[in-house]
């Protein structure tokens, strides 16, 4: 198989270059396994992309060891924070000058429009590289008090070692940039497995690492099939933590790998089912923007969509209606034409199950209000879709869809409206919209998510820390907490003048 392939980008005479082995050790080398080649899609076309290599067992052994030997040799504890900040502002800068690039990219594979990929999820991650390219010659231990006369305790913040990293489809730029810089910026090592659906943009980042001057095996990235290298990375022995990003089902299998095997540091960012209440004193144009924002954004492929409102029943006829009439200005078209906000979901898979979803909608007798109809032209798209009427009980109103399908039901109390809004096994973002500020406070503070936006939703800023509750998982990454998670505190206890009598 060959291990550079040229993609034609649609609608221009230029090609991109594509990487499609493993990234080790600053090489791209054939798989010791010999899988079958992961086949990669386009999903506004439905035809395949090229192949990339599949990593297997072996393949996972040889990432973990050579991450480990730069950890022990030319990372870890052996460069100081000043070039680690350095090398990732290099990153970045590399980053942003190529930012077109990977976005046609990002679109090819994933289908995210490209402006959409350009200007937020890469801009953004460039903006993260750089918020933690700040904090690497930042971090500080403490020093204890323990005896002034004799004795004092000093805390080192360590870097926790070799860190699996398995990052999800939906933003493969983003979710990169999220996990690789703490990571880095604390002295780790990393063994990223990108989402089988979409390595394109893992692999061609992994250009710009050797470019940036990382020393080999800081970082590496093995695509593979989740069961066979985030199963092999999530219970490797020399691993000493795994991040994830991904459903809940598979966290769960993660973690439970991760018990089995060696006990490492795990943190989870799993699914979501948030809702947004909107009251009747909120601004009520406002509210519906946000609103469908929270629920369109990426096609509903987010992990804290907004995919279930509760609208105060004064409002409610009149705020669905409008909610139907923004719902439909936003094109959900061909990434690569400038007027789409939206792209196709990113698989056959995900498409099939949106669709079951749009279908049990129909069928538990929710009103669809706007959407459920199917294309017939190629490509996953699916449309935005709003059922209203809905109830507690109904499978769209409970499961996570990850496609543009909003519930939208009524309530008359403030109390009817939180316990609608917690009603749920998932606790990652919840949003609320009220021009009562005592009434902002009191239902932030009930919400049951980690994450609560007030008279906005689903904006998220690279030094505000981000994660869930209950099943959405826990851990947290951005801000100074996103560090915490790479970091091991050591603690040094060191005398000075206490003699020990002996013996006891
Ligand atoms: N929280 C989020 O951001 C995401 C949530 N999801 C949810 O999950 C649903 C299913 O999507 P999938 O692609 O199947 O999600 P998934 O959770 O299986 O995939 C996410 C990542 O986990 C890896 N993985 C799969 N099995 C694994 C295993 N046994 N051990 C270690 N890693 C493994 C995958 O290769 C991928 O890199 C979606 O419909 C959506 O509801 C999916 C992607 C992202
Ligand atoms: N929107 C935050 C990241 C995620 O969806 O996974």
């Amino acid at each position: 198989m060959a291990s550079v392939v040229q993609l034609s980008v649609p609608k221009s005479n230029t090609t991109i270059s594509v990487p499609t082995g493993l990234f080790i050790n600053n090489e791209f080398v054939p798989s010791l396994d010999g899988l079958d080649p992961i086949p990669v899609y386009n999903p506004a076309t439905e035809q395949v992309l090229c192949h990339v290599v599949s990593a297997g067992e072996k393949d996972v052994d040889r990432a973990v060891t050579a991450a480990r030997t730069a950890f022990k040799t030319t990372w870890g504890k052996n460069v100081t924070g000043v070039e680690r900040s350095r090398l990732i502002n290099k990153l970045a800068d590399l980053m942003e000058r190529d930012s077109q690039v990977l976005a046609e990219l990002e679109c090819l594979n994933n289908g995210k429009p490209v402006k959409v990929a350009r200007d937020f999820d890469i801009g953004d991650s460039v903006a993260c590289l750089r918020y933690y390219a700040g904090w690497a010659d930042k971090l500080v231990g403490q020093t204890i008090e323990v005896d002034r006369k004799t004795k004092v305790a000093i805390t080192h913040p360590e870097p926790i070692g070799v860190c699996g990293q398995i990052i999800p489809w939906n933003y493969p730029i983003q979710m990169w940039a999220w996990k690789v810089a703490p990571a880095l910026a604390v002295g780790c090592t990393i063994v990223m497995k990108p989402s089988e659906i979409t390595p394109l943009t893992a692999l061609k980042l992994s250009e710009l690492v050797v470019e940036a001057g990382f020393p080999p095996g800081v970082i590496n990235t093995i695509p593979s099939l989740g069961s066979v290298g985030g199963a092999a990375l999530s219970s490797h022995l020399d691993v000493d933590k795994v991040a994830f990003t991904g459903s809940t089902v598979t966290g769960r299998r993660v973690m439970e790998a991760a018990a089995k095997s060696n006990l490492k540091k795990v943190s989870l960012e799993l699914g979501g089912k948030s809702p947004q209440i909107v009251f009747e004193s909120a601004d009520f144009d406002q509210a519906a923007n946000w609103v469908v924002l929270g629920i369109l954004y990426n096609t509903g492929q987010d992990c804290t969509a907004g995919s279930r409102v509760y609208v105060q029943d004064s409002i409610y006829d009149k705020f669905v209606n409008l909610l139907a009439s923004k719902a439909k200005e936003l094109v959900i078209g061909d990434g690569f034409d400038e007027r789409s906000g939206g792209g196709p979901l990113v698989s056959k898979t995900q498409y099939n199950r949106v669709w079951g979803y749009i279908e049990s909608g129909k069928q538990e007798g929710a009103r669809l209000v706007v959407g459920g109809e199917k294309r017939s032209t190629p490509g996953y798209y699916v449309d935005a879709t709003i059922f209203a009427d809905v109830r507690p009980d109904m499978k769209i109103v409970k499961e996570e869809i990850f496609g543009p399908v909003l519930s939208v039901g009524k309530f008359s109390t403030e109390e009817e409206a939180i316990a609608l809004a917690n009603d749920t096994t998932y606790g990652l973002g919840a949003g609320l919209h009220s021009n009562d500020a005592s009434q902002c406070m009191r239902v932030s503070t009930a919400l049951e998510a980690g994450t609560i936006w007030v008279n906005q939703y689903n904006l998220l800023y690279n030094n505000v820390p981000f994660g869930g509750k209950k099943q959405s998982g826990f851990g947290r990454e951005l801000g100074s907490h996103g560090l915490e998670e790479y970091i091991s505190t050591k603690a040094v206890h060191w005398n000075y003048g206490e003699k020990l009598d002996w013996p006891l």
